[in-house]
């Protein structure tokens, strides 16, 4: 059995807060901000250029990467690490696309991340492709024979609503389409398995459910099948053959290493590498019992006492990630007297309260505090001050 008291002992939370946001950036690992520390004493300032050698740097983005696939049901060699998802999602897109010549459609959902869309249209412009964007329930449906690629975040970012990745990508190769899987809101949240779907191209951030910390690097998986037919297009030194032969013409390493672009984020990698130390003993069963534990209890405690409140999530917890959300029409308002009581999850345009529920920090404790907040500031009408109108850059 997973033990969640050590693992929630791992992170720095802060006094008086209970953290329901580890869906947008998660807390910092005790062992993260210690490491960087050596990191930055032992290597950077005491190695300089030989730390790419000796501290093993240059090899990071593929040792990392390695320890992320146990978490996704990839195999060692299959995963990399750099760069940010964007440009992850240009990266599985464009060689996805590049495989399916004759082939020109994307199919996408309107629930995916607006940065997934934008990448995806922005390819569709540059290459005289077409991007379909279709309700998420509508997905199965729209899967035809003219399809290249079907594009899908598998956890919808603001519903929590989960597709199911082995149909989906089932219906897709009988299309004689490709399967790319954006798992910014499952790695770290669900019992991920992109060998058992049969997926071709999976990418994901870390700094949601991971821990790696603001801006931590990105990862992208590519199935064996693909890993040496698929063209980075975003060709960068760092994933040629062999980048210190400086040659002028660009020759694809092997493997998923040609997803490499340029220099690595050497210090961002260290945090992540440490973040991931959490998860040496965690069981994804045990992970994804937990998230439904508290998700369930969520939604029941809420639904029990806020009644201003709707449900924005599925109720199956099937068909869900872990997050929860509920529309309010004065969802800013009540998130922001939220946070301000020490409740922190957040607000997603137009009226979503979006709460995120990380199991290996997150517990029937938080559930109960968050569901108490909520019930109260619902009840008291605190949130109807001026100042949590105030829209803030970043929320
Ligand atoms: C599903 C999804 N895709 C893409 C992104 C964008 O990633 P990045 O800002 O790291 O490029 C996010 C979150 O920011 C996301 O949740
Ligand atoms: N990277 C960020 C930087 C700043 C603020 C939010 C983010 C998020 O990751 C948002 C997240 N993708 C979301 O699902 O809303």
């Amino acid at each position: 059995m997973t033990d969640f008291t050590a693992t929630r002992r791992a992170f720095h939370l802060p006094q008086g807060i209970t953290y329901l946001d580890g869906n947008s950036l998660g807390p910092m690992p005790v062992a993260a901000r210690d490491r960087v520390a050596r990191m930055m004493a032992d290597e950077w300032s005491e190695m300089l250029i030989t730390g790419w050698n000796k501290a093993g740097w240059y090899v990071q983005p593929r040792k990392v990467g390695d320890r992320i696939a146990r978490l996704i049901g990839a195999g060692p060699g299959q995963v990399v690490m750099g760069d940010t998802l964007s440009i992850k999602v240009f990266q599985a897109l464009s060689a996805a696309l590049a495989l399916r010549p004759g082939r020109r459609v994307i199919l996408s959902d309107s629930g995916n991340f607006p940065s997934d869309l934008y990448v995806a249209q922005g390819l569709a412009h540059s290459l005289g492709a077409e991007l379909r964007v279709v309700a998420p329930e509508a997905v199965e449906a729209a899967i035809t024979d003219d399809l290249a690629v079907l594009m899908l975040t598998e956890v919808d970012y603001r519903t929590g609503r989960r597709h199911d990745m082995d149909a989906l990508t089932a219906r897709a190769h009988d299309a004689g389409a490709l399967a790319l899987w954006d798992l910014a809101h499952s790695a770290g949240a669900v019992d991920v398995d992109l060998t058992a779907a049969d997926a071709d191209f999976a990418v994901g951030c870390t700094y949601k459910y991971l821990n790696g910390g603001p801006g931590a690097p990105a990862f992208i998986w590519t199935h064996p099948r693909h890993a040496d037919a698929a063209q980075p297009i975003l060709q960068g030194w760092m994933g040629h053959d062999a980048p210190f032969a400086f040659d002028p013409d660009y020759r694809p390493a092997t493997g998923v290493e040609r997803m490499r672009v340029g220099t690595p984020p050497v210090i961002a990698l260290a945090a992540l590498d440490a973040a991931l130390d959490v998860w040496d003993d965690v069981s994804l069963a045990d992970l994804r019992a937990r998230s439904i534990v508290l998700t369930q209890a969520f939604i029941a405690g809420v639904e029990a006492s806020c009644p201003d409140v709707t449900l924005n999530s599925p109720r199956d917890p099937a068909l869900r990630g872990s997050q929860v959300s509920f529309c309010h029409p004065q969802g800013y308002a009540v998130m922001q007297a939220l946070i301000a009581a020490g409740i922190v999850g957040d607000f997603r345009a137009p009226d979503v309260l979006r709460f995120g529920f990380a199991p290996l920090y997150n517990d029937l404790d938080d559930v109960e505090r968050a569901v108490d907040g909520l019930a109260r500031i619902l009840r008291d009408g605190s949130w109807n001050d001026e100042r949590f109108h105030q829209r803030a850059a970043v929320t």
